[in-house]
């Protein structure tokens, strides 16, 4: 009988470990792949991407790849993939959207990555938390303007009626005071145009343009009527204010770069960035505090404690009048908890170690705002609106819970956050100092259609309003 030799067993032997570790470190994450070449899961996963993702976690674990459309999507749902998300050098946000930047705003890739963090720290600066006091007085008067346009009672769709209140203030403020279309026959264009772009984004972003046809044309329509005014944002001087709008501070900046041919895109990116989460969250926030109503008592009280009972008069809003309303801010983050963005996106650069599986690099790491901010461990009672959680948060400092991710997280999170807070903090207090207001239809489910953003709601939500004595 032969034996091995010894010296033979150990060099298998190593080689065996080598192999194992090898496999180990390759070892890719559970990949759903469907069963059409390039396609790969599109259509089960475009059907309701949200619970796509749930299902798939409960199915393959806290980490797994999904193929769709040609791209890699890997979805990280517990603390190791999220540690990664948040603080890996290996992973990128530019590289994860300049795709759908291009696809929706013209910007090419190269010329995005060359200005995209001179811009950021432009709006973010902007829009930060020692400048928002600017925007404060002029909020409340633009906001009071429109209300104006609501008579003294009716009943009305809440979606569309906070679209007519924050499209207006939005515009006006963020690019030019008066750009907002006075004439009814163009406003109703604005909506019907901006709607359609919005609805549309998700495909947008990912589909050639000549394949979405109302989509385009409506894209251009946004394009040409930045083309129009851009020449008026740029030289126009507020008799007020004289400081320059977010938007002219980017002019400024493109015309440095020598990249003013592009202004018009930037405006509609940044004209899609501020009204598409904003509306829908004032929606849930006043459509969740009339369905509340303990909630709604004791904001009204609130509200009549600061600015007194009656409500005809013109009012102004100021920090301290703010600061003695905490109950409304903390329903704005409950609200944006419970409809937070589907996805946000990160390219990895390098392979990455999650758990026991190596991320390749090229995969877009997605990580989900809306689950996980359902998980238990992070948010006890996470489907039921408490905005008394909000507690909790050290506000007055500027942070919110831990692992609440709304906002995105890092170097590139969302840098008019407190613009929208402190937007539909005053929309809320001027709509209660003004109006009686009640919830003619039960809350409206929400929307799992989109990824990208905040949920829609889904069937129609009517409201009744009366003006206060
Ligand atoms: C409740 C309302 C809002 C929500 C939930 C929201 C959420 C987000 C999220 C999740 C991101 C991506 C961040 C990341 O991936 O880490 C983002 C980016 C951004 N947001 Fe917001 N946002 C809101 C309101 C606004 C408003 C009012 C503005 C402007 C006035 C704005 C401007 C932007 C811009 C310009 C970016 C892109 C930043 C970059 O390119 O680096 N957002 N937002």
């Amino acid at each position: 009988m032969e034996f091995i030799s010894p010296t033979v067993i150990i060099i298998l032997g190593c080689v065996a470990v080598l192999l194992f570790l090898q496999w180990k470190n390759l070892r890719r994450p559970p990949c759903i792949r469907g069963w059409i070449p390039w396609i790969g899961a599109g259509f089960e996963f475009g059907k309701t991407p949200l619970e796509f993702i749930e299902k798939a976690r409960i199915k393959y674990g806290p980490v797994f790849t999904v193929i769709v459309m040609g791209t890699r999507m890997t979805f990280v749902t517990e603390e190791e993939g999220i540690n990664v998300f948040l603080k890996s050098k290996e992973i990128n946000f530019e590289l994860a959207v300049q795709n759908p930047v291009y696809h929706t705003a013209s910007i090419a890739k190269n010329i995005f990555l060359k200005l995209h963090e001179k811009l950021y720290i432009t709006v973010k600066g902007k829009m930060g938390i020692f400048n928002l006091y600017k925007f404060t007085g002029q909020l409340t008067e633009e906001l009071q303007e429109q209300l104006q346009n609501l008579g003294t009672h009716g009943t009305t769709d809440l979606n569309k009626f906070m679209r007519h209140l924050l499209y207006p203030v939005t515009v006006n403020i963020l690019f030019k005071k008066g750009l907002f279309p006075t004439d009814e026959r163009k406003i109703r264009e604005f909506h019907q145009h901006f709607q359609a772009y919005d609805e549309g984004f998700e495909y947008g972003s990912q589909l050639p343009e000549c394949l979405l046809r109302n989509w385009s044309k409506s894209k251009k329509w946004l394009l040409a009527l930045f083309e129009k005014n851009i020449p008026d944002i740029k030289t126009h001087k507020s008799a007020k204010e004289n400081y320059p709008t977010v938007m002219q501070a980017v002019l400024d900046l493109l015309e440095m770069e020598a990249n003013e041919q592009k202004s018009p895109n930037y405006g509609l990116l940044l004209l899609w960035a501020s009204l598409s989460n904003t509306v829908p969250v004032a929606f849930w926030t006043f459509a969740f505090v009339l369905s509340h109503p303990n909630i709604h008592r004791t904001i009204m009280e609130g509200i009549s404690s600061v600015f007194g009972t009656a409500g005809k008069d013109k009012i102004k809003v100021s920090e301290d009048d703010l600061k003695k309303l905490p109950l409304i801010k903390w329903c704005i983050l409950e609200t944006i908890r419970l409809r937070a963005p589907g996805v946000i996106a990160r390219k990895v650069l390098k392979p990455v170690k999650i758990l026991d599986y190596t991320v390749p690099s090229g995969d877009l790491l997605m990580l989900s705002p809306f689950w996980l901010h359902r998980n238990p461990k992070y948010f006890p009672e996470p489907d039921l609106f408490k905005p008394e959680r909000w507690k909790e948060a050290n506000l007055e400092k500027h942070a919110f819970l831990d692992c609440f991710m709304a906002f995105g997280s890092g170097k590139y999170q969302c840098p008019g956050r407190w613009l929208a807070l402190l937007e539909i903090q005053i929309c809320i207090i001027l709509i209660f100092y003004y109006y009686d207001c009640s919830l003619l239809d039960p809350l409206p489910k929400q929307s799992s259609l989109h990824l990208v953003g905040v949920q829609q709601p889904e069937g129609r939500c009517r409201i009744q309003f009366k003006q206060r004595k």
